[in-house]
Order: structure tokens, then C-alpha cells, then sequence
């Protein structure tokens, strides 16, 4: 009989590919989600419940009511910057609601979870080229304390809660399904790649830089882009690996490239995909922004046997700017 699986923030960005790929494995999905940023049309789970985080009672009734054999935690507050300026609401959703979702769950007897942490948890390390897992967490703004937080908490569960969990440190997700059925729509928007699209679209009038004096071969902050359906089977990978988990534990598996791109040449494959010479300007630093994140993918291709496979960044580019375009009827 197929395994169920309840999707919490399945509404979202990355919630929403991973309900379609783990569907196409298989699995039978139970989303959960408050709308707080998730879209109806975005839900693909064969049941939705909709309520929050912090409802435990709604949470554990769900996981009996549906037999749930393991749980994919997306839902999350998650822009790195604004969290340097409102952090209490980042604690109170991402380590208050986790904790919710992990009282359910033992109320409920399911022990099998995938965690969606970050290379935030990293914070600024100019000391590696490359992130491993076994680095120690140090994040440098209040998102990436909240998500390292859940990952000790995890920790701490494993032997009083017999908890078998993977933490998937997502580097930075972005791209859109290559059949069209969702895409990136957050509301605001701060990531680059749709934003400098928007710029392109001409539905904003520049893109800015933030700051291009960072120690980085071109002067701007070089990230790992990760494409989402990337992603997707790399929850169907951990969901599989906890499920035959036997042994209590939990461990950070990295989801990433290996490489890194600069803002400047996301700006530049933007303009080369869309054809369009937008505006570019160049303006400080954005607060807590560490200068490079790349990710060492070693661990997440020898336990779960994953790699990327969509994540060149013309291939991102061009998924994103098709679900873009398709979103304003282009
Ligand atoms: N987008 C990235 O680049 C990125 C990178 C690393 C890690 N992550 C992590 O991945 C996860 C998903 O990110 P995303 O980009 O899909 O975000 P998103 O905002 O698109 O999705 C989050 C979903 O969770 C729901 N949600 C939020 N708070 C909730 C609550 N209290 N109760 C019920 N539902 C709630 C939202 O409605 C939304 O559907 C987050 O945990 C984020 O921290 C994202
Ligand atoms: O208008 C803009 C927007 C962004 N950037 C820069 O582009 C880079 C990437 O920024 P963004 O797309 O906002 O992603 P991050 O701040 O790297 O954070 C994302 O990636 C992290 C993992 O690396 C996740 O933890 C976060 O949830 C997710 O928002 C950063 O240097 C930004 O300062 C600009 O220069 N101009």
C-alpha cells in the first residue's frame, strides 16, 4: 500500500513541486497550509487541510485521521533580510510552530519527518570554499538562528522521541516547473532571479545590485542556485531514506550544486534569456547577507543517492522566465 504523506507549507513554492513529485512517485499527499504566503491553485496534495502551525490539535488530528507515515515541513517565515528587522515573528512562526508540529506528531505516533532548513545555518564563512555538514552552524541574521534552532531541537528529540529525520539545507531555490504548473510567486517578492525577471518584464524599473564590494571574483554575493524541481526529488529521496530508517536519528544533508553564481551573471543570463537591456543599478550591502554559500553536495549523493540535474543556471533561467511570462498571460 503507498505511504502517506503530509505535506506542511505544501501551498508554497517549494511545497508545491515537491506534492507533484512525490504524487509521480507514488505517494499519497496530505497538504497542510494556512495561506499565510501559499496559493490555493498551488495545492496538488490529494487531501488539503487548511489550518496553522500553531493549531497541535488540528495538526495531530490530521496525522491520525489520514494515517500519516511521515511529514515534509516547508512552512516557514523565510526572507534572510527582513528577519534582521522583524525577528520575532521568524522565532515565533519557524521555532514556535515547529515545535507545534513535533507535539503532534508525538501525540500521534510519527516519528519520520523531513525538516527544510537552509544554508543560512552557515552564516559567513570565508575560511571554506565549499559547505559540508559538519561545519558548525553559524547563522548571521535571525532567519538562520530560527532554522538552526529547529535543527538542535531535532537533535534533542531523537533519543527521548525515537525521532528519524533528515534536515534538508536547501542553497537557493529558484526556477519553476518545466510542465507550467507552478512556479515562484511570492508576495513580496525579494529573491533575485524573479525579481531581476520582473525587471526584464518591465513590471519593475531596475534591478539593483546589493553591494559589489563583497571579497567575490566580480564584487557581488555569489550563491549555489538550486532548481526546485531539484528539490522535489530531493524530498522524495529524504522522505524514501527516513521511511526505511530503522535506527532513531537525524542528520543535515546539504541541497545544492557544488557551484556558485554571482549576482551579476544572474542579471546577465536573465538579459540573455529574455533579449530585454533592463536598468541594472548598483546599491549597498543588503544586512545580513553572508558574501558566498556553495554547497559541498558529497553526503546528499551518498545517502540519498540525488544530484542536481536541472540546476544550470540557463535552464533556471528559462524555466523561471516561461512560468513569468505565462503568469501575465505573455
Ligand atoms: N526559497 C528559498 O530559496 C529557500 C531556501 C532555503 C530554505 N528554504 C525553506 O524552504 C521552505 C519553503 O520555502 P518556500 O520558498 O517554498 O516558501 P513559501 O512562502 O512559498 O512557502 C511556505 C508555505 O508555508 C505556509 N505557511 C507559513 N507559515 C505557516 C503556518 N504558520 N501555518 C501553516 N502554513 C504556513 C505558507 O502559506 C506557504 O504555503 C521554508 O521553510 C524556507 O525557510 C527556502
Ligand atoms: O534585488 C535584489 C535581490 C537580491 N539581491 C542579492 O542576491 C543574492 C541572493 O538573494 P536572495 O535571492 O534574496 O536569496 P538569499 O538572501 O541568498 O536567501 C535565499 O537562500 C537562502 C539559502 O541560501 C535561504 O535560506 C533563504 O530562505 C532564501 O531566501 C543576495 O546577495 C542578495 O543581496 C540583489 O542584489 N538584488
Amino acid at each position: 500500500m503507498s505511504k502517506t504523506v503530509l505535506i506542511v507549507g505544501g501551498a508554497g513554492y517549494i511545497g508545491s513541486h515537491t506534492t507533484l513529485a512525490l504524487k509521480e512517485a507514488g505517494f499519497r499527499t496530505v497538504v497542510y497550509d494556512n495561506f499565510s504566503s501559499g496559493h490555493r491553485d498551488a495545492c496538488f496534495g490529494d487531501v488539503l487541510v487548511e489550518g496553522g502551525l500553531a493549531d497541535t490539535a488540528l495538526l495531530t488530528r490530521t496525522l491520525e485521521d489520514h494515517g500519516v507515515d511521515a511529514v515534509v515541513h516547508f512552512a516557514a517565515l523565510i526572507e534572510a533580510g527582513q528577519s534582521v528587522l522583524t525577528p520575532l515573528p521568524f522565532f515565533e512562526n519557524n521555532v514556535g510552530g515547529t515545535l507545534s508540529l513535533l507535539n503532534a506528531m508525538n501525540a500521534a505516533g510519527v516519528s519520520r519527518l523531513v525538516f527544510s532548513s537552509t544554508a543560512a545555518v552557515y552564516g559567513n564563512r570565508t575560511d571554506v570554499e565549499l559547505l559540508d555538514e559538519a561545519l558548525t552552524r553559524a547563522p548571521i541574521n535571525p532567519y538562520g538562528d530560527s532554522k538552526a534552532m529547529v535543527e538542535a531541537i531535532l537533535e534533542s528529540c531523537v533519543a527521548p522521541h525515537g525521532l528519524r529525520a533528515i534536515a534538508l539545507r536547501y542553497f537557493n531555490a529558484c526556477g519553476a516547473d518545466a510542465q507550467g504548473r507552478t512556479g515562484e510567486r511570492h508576495d513580496p517578492e525579494t529573491h533575485l532571479i524573479p525579481l531581476v525577471i520582473q525587471a526584464a518584464q518591465g513590471t519593475r524599473a531596475s534591478i539593483a545590485i546589493n553591494g559589489t564590494d563583497y571579497d567575490t571574483p566580480d564584487g557581488t554575493c555569489v550563491r549555489d542556485y538550486i532548481h526546485v524541481s531539484d528539490l522535489a526529488s530531493g524530498h522524495v529521496a529524504a522522505v524514501t531514506h527516513v521511511l526505511s530508517q530503522q535506527e532513531p536519528g537525524v542528520q543535515p544533508i546539504n541541497l545544492g550544486t557544488g557551484a556558485g553564481q554571482s549576482v551579476r551573471q544572474v542579471v546577465d543570463a536573465v538579459k540573455g534569456i529574455s533579449g530585454v537591456a533592463f536598468e541594472v543599478t548598483e546599491g549597498p550591502r543588503r544586512a545580513g547577507d553572508p558574501a558566498t554559500l556553495i554547497a559541498d553536495v558529497t553526503r546528499a549523493r551518498e545517502i540519498l543517492g540525488w544530484r542536481a540535474r536541472h540546476s544550470d543556471l540557463e535552464t533556471i533561467v528559462r524555466d523561471a522566465w516561461v512560468f513569468a511570462e505565462g503568469q501575465r498571460g505573455g
